[in-house]
């Protein structure tokens, strides 16, 4: 009798993030044009560009908020509406997008970090308020705070935090959804030297576990001491590589970034600034 063939079937991992040719436009006015991102998996990615060029709608389509006018999008080989919804991509938000005026403590704002894991918890504990959250999930928001230097604070209104306070809560509940993708937005604008090491800290933590982190920055020395790969965004994508191939003249010059200081000559003349 003839053996079944056997056949070998390779197929490979998918990226953590995959855009082809992708097109956005709020309006009808464009934003990003023809935008191809690969992101592997476990890798920390540094987005650089200036203001508008589309760094944050980049996200808002990562995370499944927006649709692209044009192109393909899958986060780990998915629907990234669907992987938001499973609780894979853990977000981060510039604090102008967050109500600091709403009526909630820094221990609650954690735990909503948890409630795309509350979805499996048992039916009638999703019946209850979420402050009777099972206890697992409070170890992790402790844990998450603690993390962030944040545990004193626990009871206090999220509108009575400094700058940086702040920056720290909001990556307590980015951390408390346990995602495989983690998707910042300036983590470090605004704060000062100690909570820019505790957070680059943290995050390399999470790179060593195995998760992939993608954080938007302005600070291009974090990006060249920390990052894997930069990506340089100006509407379109410019480069993307290893940060010294990108972190030069000729590619901030291209992606013309605000703010951006020659790497070669350290002082650079005062008129360069307006
Ligand atoms: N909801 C919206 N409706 C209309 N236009 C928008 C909206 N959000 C952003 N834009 C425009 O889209 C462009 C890209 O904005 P986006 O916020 O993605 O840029 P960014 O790179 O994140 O900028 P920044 O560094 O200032 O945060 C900008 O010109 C902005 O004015």
């Amino acid at each position: 009798m003839r053996k079944p063939d056997v056949v070998l079937r390779l197929t490979p991992k998918p990226m953590a993030v995959e855009v082809k040719r992708l097109s956005a436009a709020y309006d009808g006015q464009p934003v990003l044009e023809n935008v191809d991102i690969a992101l592997p998996v476990g890798k920390w990615t540094a987005i650089i560009g200036p203001n508008g060029a589309g760094k944050s709608t980049l996200f808002r389509i990562l995370l499944g908020v927006m649709k692209p006018l044009r192109g393909a999008v899958t986060v780990h080989g998915e629907d990234p509406a669907r992987q938001r919804r499973l609780g894979h991509i853990a977000y981060m938000a510039q604090q102008e997008a967050v109500e600091w005026d709403f009526p909630i403590s820094v221990q609650d704002t954690v735990l909503t970090g948890r409630f795309g894991h509350m979805r499996t918890d048992l039916w009638w504990r999703r019946l209850l308020p979420p402050r009777w959250a099972e206890s697992h999930h409070w170890d992790v928001v402790h844990r998450c705070l603690e993390a962030v230097n944040m545990q004193d604070f626990a009871h206090r209104p999220i509108g009575a935090l400094s700058g940086g306070q702040k920056k720290r809560v909001l990556l307590a509940r980015a951390l408390a959804q346990e995602a495989r993708l983690l998707l910042l937005d300036e983590p470090l604008a605004g704060v000062d030297t100690a909570s820019e090491r505790l957070i680059l800290d943290l995050l390399a933590r999470q790179r060593a576990a195995g998760r992939t982190v993608v954080m938007v920055t302005h600070d291009m020395d974090s990006a060249r001491r920390y990052a894997d790969q930069v990506l340089l965004i100006n509407r379109t994508i410019v480069g993307m590589g290893a940060p010294d191939n990108m972190l030069v003249d000729e590619m901030l010059a291209r992606t013309a970034v605000a703010g951006w200081r020659p790497v070669a000559r350290r002082d650079p003349p005062l008129e360069a600034f307006p």
